[in-house]
């Protein structure tokens, strides 16, 4: 393929050029940014918050492939990067590169590691500087690391200019002189002057406008093939990650959900994250583009206060509820329920603004007359009132009898200001295992034993691996959960 097709590379001849040995090693790595932690806020005694970015990710990245990392907008992708090319310190975890520990380098290892490990940035306009001649700027990592005599640096850099489709006389023009696709193509001769084996390639093709796009892949493509490059490509955009990348990692707020060769992800996606994701690549016709809306809803919460258990329990359209749950409730009610619960247990719920019409009392904001509450909450008299208002407003479904009998039981608690009793009641009855236990990410039976190429580990509940397993919730199976969607 060349880099003028207007067509992305084709991953079948990459996926033969990846060798069994992992290049880059990712052992559960943490990388947390600390607010409210300067020295006015120590004096003031404030806590520090931490934001846990990247928490606890694994993954290896072989020899030779290109492994994708996707997921939305600030779900730790780029600090990934950015801390397994020690451009950040991590908080925690370990990188090995070649077998050896980064983050335990001395100088002169150090160095080399930086030799080898090189960077594309997102932005061509802003990660090239506009005083510097383009001469200047490929030639500065061989000048930091003193590489060659001056007149070597500069043929160098005539051979990376033309190497990656410009012309070698364009050496002492600037930045602004070149169009976004051209100062790519720069900022990837810069990435390649000394010679590395590996790049991290953050959203390399984002700012780029579409007709462009393809080129500057397959240019990384032909550049892969011919200096034995492996990488690490970060994208938030699926078509991109499909037509470049061997295997993917998929990432949410700060973890892995699933990980596995690049066809398998697409064709037979696991979680129900990357379900989600997938479905909400933008369609053409209207009655598609409704439907993706409901899939993937909400923002992603916050890293500075993730939901416990499963991240992706939120918003997931796939939560378990407990066995003796799951055949009386859809999974709309049931989410109703636990929407209901975690508005109680945030506190979201203020009784002072609960009208109730026909009380005859004075008005809220609603025009609805207001039901008095004392210290003790309301009396006793008018909670069967405030308990089916509630209901009305907050649970779309009728519920099934038992069920309306344990929620009113909540409510009433409520509605005598008893916020951890309505939150315990709901909890002991609707409690799922994705919000007690972190699934990990892990693949049972025989995938384990079978080569990279072919391993597909996911982190949720619905496959029966990382659940708790003193838990007494039956976890279903993928296929009778499959059958609910
Ligand atoms: N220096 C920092 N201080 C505090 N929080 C940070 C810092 N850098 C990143 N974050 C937070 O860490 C989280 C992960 O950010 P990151 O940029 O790695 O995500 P991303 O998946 O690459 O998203 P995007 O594609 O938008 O860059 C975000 O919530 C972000 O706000």
């Amino acid at each position: 393929m060349t880099a003028n097709s207007s067509e992305p590379p084709s991953r079948t001849e990459a996926t033969t050029r990846a060798d069994d040995s992992p290049l880059v090693s990712v052992q559960n790595l943490e990388k947390y940014f600390f607010e409210n932690d300067s020295l006015l806020d120590r004096l003031l005694g404030s806590d520090p918050v931490a934001v846990r970015a990247v928490d606890g990710v694994s993954f290896d990245v072989y020899r030779g492939e290109t492994l994708g990392l996707v997921g939305e907008s600030g779900c730790g992708k780029s600090t990934t990067g950015e801390t397994l090319l020690r451009l950040q310190e991590p908080t925690g975890g370990r990188v090995e590169f070649d077998g050896r520990n980064i983050y335990d380098l001395g100088r002169s290892k150090l160095n080399a590691f930086r030799r080898d490990a090189q960077v594309v940035f997102q932005d061509p306009f802003s990660s090239l500087d506009p005083r510097m001649t383009v001469g200047s700027i490929v030639t500065q990592p061989l000048e930091i690391h003193d590489v060659g005599t001056k007149a070597d640096r500069e043929d160098r850099a005539r051979d990376l200019l033309e190497r990656v489709g410009l012309s070698a006389d364009q050496l002492d023009r600037y930045p602004h002189e070149f169009s976004g696709g051209q100062r790519q193509r720069i900022g990837i001769a810069r990435a390649l002057a000394l010679e590395p084996e590996f790049l991290v390639l953050d959203e390399p093709t984002s700012a780029l406008d579409v007709s462009v796009q393809a080129q500057v892949l397959n240019l990384l493509d032909d550049l892969q093939d011919e200096f034995d490059l492996t990488y690490l490509l970060i994208s938030h955009d699926l078509s991109v990650i499909r037509h470049v990348c061997d295997r993917v990692a998929v990432m949410y707020l700060g973890e892995l959900a699933e990980v596995g060769p690049v066809e398998t992800l697409f064709e037979d996606p696991k979680h129900p994250y990357t379900r989600a994701l997938l479905e909400s690549v933008p369609r053409a016709s209207t009655d598609e583009r409704d439907r993706d809306r409901e899939t993937l809803s909400g923002d992603v919460p916050s890293p500075r206060d993730p939901p416990s258990g499963c991240r992706f329990r939120t918003r997931c359209p796939q939560v378990i509820p407990p066995a003796d749950v799951e055949d009386e409730l859809e999974q709309s009610t049931y989410r109703q329920i636990m929407n209901l619960r975690e508005r109680i247990e945030a506190r979201e719920i203020t009784l002072e603004e609960v009208g109730v019409e026909g009380s005859g009392r004075s008005e809220n904001d609603a025009g609805e007359a207001t039901l008095a509450v004392g210290e003790d909450g309301l009396d006793e008299s008018e909670i069967p009132a405030f308990v089916e208002t509630m209901k009305d407003r907050l649970l779309a479904d009728e519920l099934p009898a038992g069920h309306d009998e344990i929620v009113t039981d909540a409510l009433a608690e409520l509605a005598r200001r008893n916020w951890d009793g309505a939150a315990d009641r709901l909890r002991e009855e609707y409690e799922s295992v994705c919000e007690r236990v972190d699934p990990a990410l892990e693949e049972s039976g025989d995938a384990r034993e079978s080569g990279y190429r072919r391993r597909h580990p996911v982190a949720c509940h619905l496959y029966g691996v990382g659940a708790d397993p003193t838990s007494e919730t039956q976890i279903p199976s993928p296929s009778s959960n499959a059958d609910a969607e």
